[in-house]
């Protein structure tokens, strides 16, 4: 599919003509709000888009908002589907059908509300379930896992509150979501657009780093150069520097082997020879000589020995003298 954007030329005097240019569609990143009814996912996404709260929405309408900002010095276009909060019999096909779509989810709660923050856990589990399906359907070996932001809204409500940080961080991991925020989309605008921002960024983030990972095979150092910079946190138990931790651990696992290899093969200072060889680096050497001088392996027997030539087992007596009849001799 192509966008067609029409540009108006410099008219010259004889023509005045509208030049036709054709760009390819960018490909928008598919990311879905999941959520029990009335938790704020219809107010995150318009506080995202327009950086305004709006009290009341329609809770029945579903919407999917189409919104291009710069993430990480890149052009992202969102397509941001507000989900139903809870969809009947007849939309639950529906439901399954939209977790099909999304690239990406942010799970999200209230935290003066038990009843949705224990919701995310049946709403993790569907997610799971129909990506796992589309995996084993597809032809393409995509093993990339899809990344869920677990998000606790309304954290301005503070008398109110039913599940603590702790409980909100402790779910995330025991559930495998990326990350964890807690937020309120209704406080002050500029700490909420940043923290609403960050939702939606780490979002993207973990989307694009898992991206890259399974189009490459899975091997991180293509991943490095985008995790260079320490990328900054909110409330989470696994940001995306988490991330760049594994590929840290990845960087100093190749050092320890290098060092490793420089105990066996390179020569060390404290057995250098005075002809600049080391003596562990002769023997090296001589064992990984190929010139048929190698000596011959000693004999060893494919079966062990029957046991008839070996030697009767000895067998010794010993009589204790402890115990309970010790005292009596
Ligand atoms: N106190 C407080 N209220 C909020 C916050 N965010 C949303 N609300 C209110 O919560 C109510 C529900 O918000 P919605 O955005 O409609 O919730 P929803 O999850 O989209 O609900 P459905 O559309 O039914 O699925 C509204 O009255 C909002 O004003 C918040 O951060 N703090």
């Amino acid at each position: 599919m192509a966008v067609v954007t029409m540009t108006a030329t410099t008219p010259s005097p004889k023509t005045s003509l509208a030049k036709l240019v054709l760009y390819p569609k960018p490909k928008p990143f598919k990311i879905m709000v999941l959520g029990q009814s009335g938790v704020g996912k219809s107010a995150l996404v318009v506080r995202f888009i327009t950086r305004r709260f709006i009290g009341e929405y329609d809770p029945s309408l579903e919407k999917i908002y189409a919104y291009q900002t710069i993430i990480d010095n890149e052009t992202v276009y969102f397509e941001i589907l507000d989900s139903a909060g809870d969809p009947n019999e007849s939309e639950y096909a529906n439901l399954e059908s939209n977790i099909k779509w999304a690239e990406a989810f942010i799970l999200m709660y209230s935290v003066t509300d038990k009843c949705s923050f224990d919701e995310c856990h049946r709403l993790k589990f569907l997610i799971n379930y129909n990506k796992r399906r589309r995996r084993l359907a597809s032809s393409t070996k995509d093993c990339m896992e899809t990344p869920v932001v677990l998000v606790g809204n309304k954290v301005d409500q503070v008398g109110d509150r039913m599940v603590s940080t702790d409980e909100g961080q402790r779910r995330s991991k025991e559930i495998g979501c990326v990350c964890f925020h807690e937020i309120s989309v209704r406080e002050s605008i500029d700490q909420v657009s940043c923290m609403v921002w960050s939702v939606f960024r780490d979002a993207r983030r973990f989307w694009r780093v898992g991206s890259k990972w399974s189009r490459c095979g899975g091997r991180p150092e293509e991943v490095l150069p985008s995790l260079d910079r320490p990328l900054p946190r909110s409330i989470s138990d696994a940001t995306p520097d988490t991330v760049a931790n594994v590929t840290t651990f990845y960087r100093r696992f190749t050092e320890v082997e290098l060092d490793e290899d420089g105990g066996r093969g390179i020569v060390r200072s404290d057995s250098t020879s005075s002809s600049g060889h080391s003596e562990a680096g002769d023997e090296f050497r001589a064992r990984a000589s190929t010139d048929s001088r190698l000596p011959p392996r000693p004999e060893r027997p494919r079966h062990p020995p029957s046991p008839r030539h070996l030697p009767p087992p000895v067998r010794k007596m010993s009589v204790s003298m402890r115990g309970n009849n010790a005292n009596t001799y």
